[in-house]
């Protein structure tokens, strides 16, 4: 077990800062609420994430979760690849959207949110799909093969784009990337960005942006997301 003072300093290296929303709280709402419905296991994984967890809005939630799942269908995904599985919200939402011989492979340094993700996977019928790699998510990609056909970046802004360059080489070629919080708040537009974490983003923006191998759409959905295919632009 992690002491908990290393527990927080593993979680603030993920990223974590109060965020106002770049997306009306009502609208947000409202998305969801129109969109595939949140699993009853996924709603009390949720709201016990939200009385226990210190940084509970790390979890991607319905809206962003109704598009993980729909993007994991989209690209009929057998092999899901997520960096940073926190207290396993995502992950569910990926192996609830995967066939029965499907498997998410997910990354994650903290004992305490991998032990709820453990409790709440046993109790879904999808659970026993999800392969938790415990260790630093750089590492467990190293030792990964390809290929992938969706790989979610969700974890300590600072290795973006080396997570980014390591899951183009484990992307299947017609899979796609996916990258959170790349609106960072809106702190992208800050010039010069204000510490490490929004410099971190606008580097990886930059990088996306300019890699003639892809085609990327970075859309407004929560907290931004990069959407990335391994086609380029014809
Ligand atoms: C934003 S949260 C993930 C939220 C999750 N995808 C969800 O929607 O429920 C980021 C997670 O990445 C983990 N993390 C941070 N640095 C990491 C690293 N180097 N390797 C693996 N996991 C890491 C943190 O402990 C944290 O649980």
């Amino acid at each position: 077990m992690i002491p908990r003072p290393v527990r927080i300093v593993a979680q603030l290296s993920a990223g974590v800062k109060p965020m106002t929303d770049l997306v009306l709280p009502k609208i947000d709402a409202y998305a969801a609420a129109y969109s595939l419905p949140e699993t009853p296991i996924r709603r009390a994984l949720r709201e016990e994430t939200e009385r226990t967890m210190e940084f509970a809005r790390m979890l991607v939630g319905p809206l962003e979760g109704a598009f993980l799942h729909m993007m994991t269908r989209l690209v009929q995904a057998t092999r899901v690849l997520e960096i940073g599985m926190f207290t396993g919200y995502s992950a569910l939402c990926f192996a609830e959207a995967l066939p029965d011989h499907g498997r998410v492979t997910t990354c994650e340094i903290d004992d305490a949110s991998a032990a709820v993700a453990r409790r709440f996977f046993a109790q879904s019928p999808h659970g026993r799909k999800v392969d938790i790699r415990m260790g630093p998510a750089l590492e467990t990609m190293t030792g990964l093969t390809a290929p992938f056909d969706l790989i979610f970046i969700d974890a300590d802004k600072q290795n973006y784009v080396n997570y980014y360059r390591r899951s183009m080489e484990l992307l299947s070629p017609r899979g796609v990337i996916l990258i959170d919080n790349v609106l960072w708040d809106g702190d992208v537009l800050l010039e010069p960005p204000p510490d490490e974490r929004t410099a971190a983003i606008q580097e990886l923006n930059r990088v996306v942006r300019a890699d003639a191998r892809v085609s990327a759409v970075l859309a407004t959905i929560r907290d931004g997301i990069w959407i990335i295919t391994p086609t380029p632009f014809a």
